[in-house]
């Protein structure tokens, strides 16, 4: 959160009541008023310490609370933003190096998906800023190793939340930003009922601030973001389409999201930005989310630890349309190249621009018992699995994308089956986590 001005703390309304003059001045009168007026001036000093003990213990409870469930970002130094060297890095981070390029702000850049679509328009020449608060989610160290590969690619991660006006105001200040790739946003279906606020943190308050943004730059980029196939929620109609009921989200991760694509549509509505949400289905792959059923099966599998294996109603094993990366990159970098123009500039819309919602899955289900058989088969060793029925934790039985519109107007095609995808994802896995001297490490 920004942090609040001195005005917002401290309001300053006792100034601002005006005492009326009496009409008479009857000394009889002035007794009365003398006596009126010091029980009244007593009235208002009892008012003015209720309201700063009420505000007080309003700030404190809110400093407490915000302790325990926004998720502390990690710093690596001591971050300065601004100055002429910082601003240099920016620069050349953001330097367009193809004819018709695009200058792009990847926010979650440390993040999974973020990182490998931020090298991917790298590689072909588009500018590329990141920004990321490196919050303790999950491993923050592979945060920063995602963090070194994009360096050695020059691109630059700023260390910043994206509810933070001041980071977001001065890169916009010291780049004309054509687009936003928004990634940034606290992931994890069942963890929201865990850690409900931190959802809220992120997945609204910082997607808002994000837009305010966005909406006020002059020129305004065109705003491409990450919504979620949780959206769907109790959804039964299979293959799930761009238009089917997304009413009845079964999480709160899900409500975030859902939300998230409506407050990106009034901001395409009121103020011109060209908005398009991109509904991933379970994304896997290299360089993952550790908190992701595959990758914490892999590392459990490979220590000799129990997996959980979550059942549905009736015994029903849980399906997932899981998407390998590099397909969800082509299908990021497909919108990106296809959004139009936001029509507004500095806060002002100047005519209608594109609103577009694709589903980026793969449309091949596949169980969770058959995606833990594959691991074990990657990693010759058997599972110790533990199978129980699961009903109520923001998980939906299954997911199963339709993708044809993005095949239409994208051109999205999925390549990689989950068992070629989930083979690169244990290479890359035994590769990273090993010691100096090449062999496994926990971690
Ligand atoms: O597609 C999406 O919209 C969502 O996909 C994933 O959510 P999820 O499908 O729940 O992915 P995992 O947490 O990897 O779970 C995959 C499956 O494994 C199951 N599971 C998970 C964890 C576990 O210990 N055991 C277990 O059986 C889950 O019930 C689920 O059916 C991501 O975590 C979300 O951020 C994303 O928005």
């Amino acid at each position: 959160m920004p942090p609040l001005e001195e005005e917002q703390l401290f309001p300053s309304t006792p100034g601002k009541i005006k005492i009326e003059r009496p009409a008479h001045h009857h000394p009889m009168n002035r007794g009365i008023h003398r006596c009126f007026a010091s029980t009244f001036t007593m009235f208002l000093w009892a008012l003015l310490l209720i309201a700063l003990t009420a505000s007080y213990l309003s700030i404190q409870s809110f400093v407490d609370s915000g302790g325990r469930y926004i998720h502390r970002p990690v710093p690596r130094h001591h971050v300065i933003i601004g100055g002429p060297h910082w601003e240099k890095q920016i620069r050349s981070s953001a330097q367009i190096h193809r004819p018709h390029g695009l200058s792009v702000l990847v926010t979650g850049a440390a993040g999974f998906v973020g990182s490998h679509v931020a090298l991917a328009l790298k590689k072909r020449g588009d500018g590329v800023v990141g920004v990321d608060n490196f919050n303790d989610y999950y491993d923050v160290s592979l945060k920063n190793a995602r963090r070194a590969l994009l360096e050695t690619n020059n691109v630059f991660i700023v260390e910043g939340d994206i509810n933070n006006v001041r980071v977001l105001a001065k890169l916009f200040d010291v780049v004309a930003f054509t687009h936003v790739l928004h990634l940034a946003a606290q992931a994890g279906v069942r963890y929201a009922m865990e850690n409900p606020h931190s959802y809220v943190h992120s997945n609204i308050a910082g997607l808002v601030t994000l837009l305010e943004q966005c909406k006020s730059a002059d020129p305004q980029p065109a705003v491409v973001w990450a919504s979620s196939s949780s959206v769907y929620g109790l959804n039964e109609k299979a293959p799930f389409s761009e238009s089917d009921r997304t009413d009845r989200p079964a999480s709160l991760y899900a409500a975030t999201k859902k939300a998230g694509e409506a407050i990106t549509h009034t901001y395409n509505h009121i103020y011109g930005l060209s908005v398009t949400g991109l509904r991933f289905f379970t994304v896997y792959g290299p360089w993952g989310r550790p908190d992701m059923a595959y990758f914490s099966f892999t590392k459990n599998i490979r220590n000799g630890k129990p997996i959980t294996i979550y059942r549905g109603k009736n015994r029903v094993d849980l399906a997932r349309d899981f998407t390998y990366i590099d397909d969800i990159v082509k299908g990021c970098v497909a919108a990106l190249d296809t959004s139009g123009k936001s029509t507004g500039s500095g806060g002002k819309k100047r005519g209608a621009a594109p609103y577009r919602i694709y589903n980026l899955g793969n449309t091949a289900p596949v169980t969770v018992p058959t995606m833990v058989s594959l691991l074990e088969k990657y990693l010759k060793k058997k599972a110790k699995k533990r199978v129980v029925t699961m009903l109520g934790n923001g998980d939906v039985p299954f997911t199963h994308a339709n993708i044809s519109l993005a095949r239409r107007e994208l051109g999205y095609k999925p390549e990689t089956d989950l068992a070629t995808g989930l083979k690169k994802f244990v290479d890359w896995y035994e590769s990273y986590y090993v010691d100096d001297h090449g062999m496994p490490v926990n971690y």
